[in-house]
């Protein structure tokens, strides 16, 4: 039988596709605005046991004492240049430092401290009840070095007062969390506090040059008494104001794990002349080319294969229309997300594996062809890439054999701690937040700089990045950068929020889910 194809079944074909059509657009719009309202993976937990005795307040003494040690912990310049050039001289006087103005620390009976790797401290707190697992909270004392020239406002390591903020090296890396911390305990200690969970504190002198000495040895001596740590927390990421479009109100991104690294040193030989008669490329010509590659065949957008795609789902609910639309469907608007994030150089971290060229020598004579130039190119290895598919990458990038390419120093991306809502470190950490800043979303993050918390895996799985200072637009400049600085009010909240979560952690369990 032969099939008559008229003009009505044609009409009628296409009829039905306009209509399927027209349905899937329809319910792809339904979903997208379904979710939109009702996307929320950012789950707050029950009613809290209270383990709040010593309720977080500052007297007026208290404000300017704490200001007035902060100041002298930024004059001290307890500067890590390399492994051979650290400032112990500095190192020196810092310890002294502590040892003056946090009296009851250091002549209670209750806290144990030792020196390790000669000048990083670890303080050893025990709780009422040792059969709670313990905790640690890590900062460090060094910072990397700053030149006034550079164009501080002020002198790098005079600690003035500027406009309400106190400026200096160190004050958001790492000396606010130093003494922070140690104020906080020293606040509690004066109130008659003992804990119930035991905890440490380990406060390392070299975190800028890696931690051979303070954090690797802090973890030996643990390792070798048997210490396990429910959670570690040091510092990393911070309260986001400002700096996502259409997030309303601020961020906390707490870092459940740190990026790789990878530092590779390239190098070109060639022989050296008269620079009357040069050839058609220099060393350092070549060298430039390699390194321009690097630098024009970025590594690749990786978002969503890492936890970056869950800080966006939990901030979801904070952003206004129609980012909202976006943070919420994901499954859908990646591409875009990924694609904006590249676009600035703190976001752009946040997605890729990040290519830095951090320095290049060459050259001896104005009229001498350079017989050899090299370079050093550091990369931050994002979560869901490896050490060695980077090298490989880098390798295939330059694809020149004049190019020496040999690798310095380098690690995996750390694990990836639990950010769910049965995990003791991330939500106490979350309530402390909460409690300290309420206006403040806490969501998951990934640290885009190392930590000495990158040491301690053996001891916890659950490891977290975070400090609660003020992040704003601008100041990821002031990270090793110019004109470093923390307002006054900030820092009273981070003693304040030190002195609330060792409370928070004699919690001896989480409450279930919000009903
Ligand atoms: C939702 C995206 C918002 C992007 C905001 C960018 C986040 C940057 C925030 C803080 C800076 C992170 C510094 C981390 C500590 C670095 C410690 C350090 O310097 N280590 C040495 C090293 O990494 O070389
Ligand atoms: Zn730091
Ligand atoms: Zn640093």
């Amino acid at each position: 039988m032969k099939t008559k194809i008229t003009k009505k079944t044609i009409l009628k074909f296409f009829g039905i596709l306009l209509l399927i059509l027209v349905l899937s657009v329809l319910i792809l719009f339904a979903v997208v605005i379904g979710r939109t309202f009702t996307f929320k993976v950012n789950t707050e937990l029950g009613q809290w046991e209270n383990a709040t005795t010593i309720y977080p307040t500052l007297s007026p003494e208290q404000k300017k004492q704490l200001l007035g040690n902060l100041k002298v912990a930024v004059q001290i310049p307890t500067v890590s240049f390399s492994e051979s050039e650290q400032n112990t001289t500095a190192l020196q006087e810092f310890d002294q430092l502590l040892r003056r103005v946090f009296p009851k620390i250091f002549s209670s009976s209750l806290v144990q401290h030792e020196m390790v790797g000669n000048y990083s401290h670890l303080l050893t707190v025990p709780g009422s009840e040792p059969d709670l697992e313990p905790y640690m909270l890590l900062a460090h004392i060094d910072v990397v070095p700053a030149d006034e020239a550079d164009g501080w406002d002020t002198p790098p390591f005079s600690a003035q007062e500027l406009n309400g903020f106190i400026y200096g090296r160190g004050t958001i890396d790492n000396k606010q969390s130093v003494m922070g911390i140690l104020q906080a305990l020293e606040y509690l200690l004066e109130r008659g506090y003992t804990p119930r969970r035991s905890f440490y504190i380990g406060l390392g002198h070299d975190e800028e040059i890696s931690g051979p000495q303070g954090a690797v040895n802090i973890v030996k001596l643990l390792k070798s008494r048997g210490v396990k740590l429910l959670y570690v927390l040091d510092e990393g990421l911070t309260i986001m104001d400002g700096v996502v479009d259409g997030l309303i109100g601020p961020g906390a991104l707490i870092g459940v794990s740190e990026k790789g690294q990878a530092t590779v040193k390239l190098s070109v030989s060639t022989p050296p002349g008269h620079s009357s008669m040069p050839p058609r490329e220099s060393s350092i010509g070549i060298l430039a080319s390699a390194v321009t590659r690097l630098e024009k065949n970025r590594m690749p957008n990786l978002f969503g294969h890492g936890p970056e795609r869950a800080t966006f789902e939990h901030l979801a609910h904070k952003f206004g229309w129609p980012y909202r639309m976006v943070m919420s469907n994901l499954w859908l608007f990646s591409s875009l997300l990924s694609g904006v994030l590249e676009g600035q150089p703190d976001t752009n971290a946040f997605v890729r594996t990040t290519t830095a060229v951090t320095m290049f020598n060459s050259g001896v004579k104005i009229n001498v062809m350079p017989a050899y130039a090299e370079a050093f190119v550091n990369f931050r290895i994002h979560s869901s890439q490896t050490l060695q598919e980077v090298l490989k990458l880098i390798e295939s990038t330059i694809s020149d054999e004049r190019v020496k390419v040999e690798f310095v120093s380098g690690f995996d991306p750390l694990p990836i701690s639990s950010y769910d809502e049965d995990t003791f470190g991330y939500q106490i950490i979350k309530k402390t937040v909460h409690d300290i800043f309420p206006e403040v979303t806490v969501s998951p993050g990934i640290c885009v700089g190392n930590t000495d918390s990158r040491h301690y895996t053996e001891l916890s799985p659950d490891i977290y990045r975070f400090a609660p200072s003020w992040y704003k637009p601008g100041d990821s400049a002031r990270f090793h950068g110019v004109n470093e600085r923390i307002s006054i009010q900030n820092y009273e909240e981070i003693v304040l929020f030190y002195f609330q979560l060792m409370q928070n952690s004699d919690i001896k369990n989480l409450p279930g889910p919000r009903t």
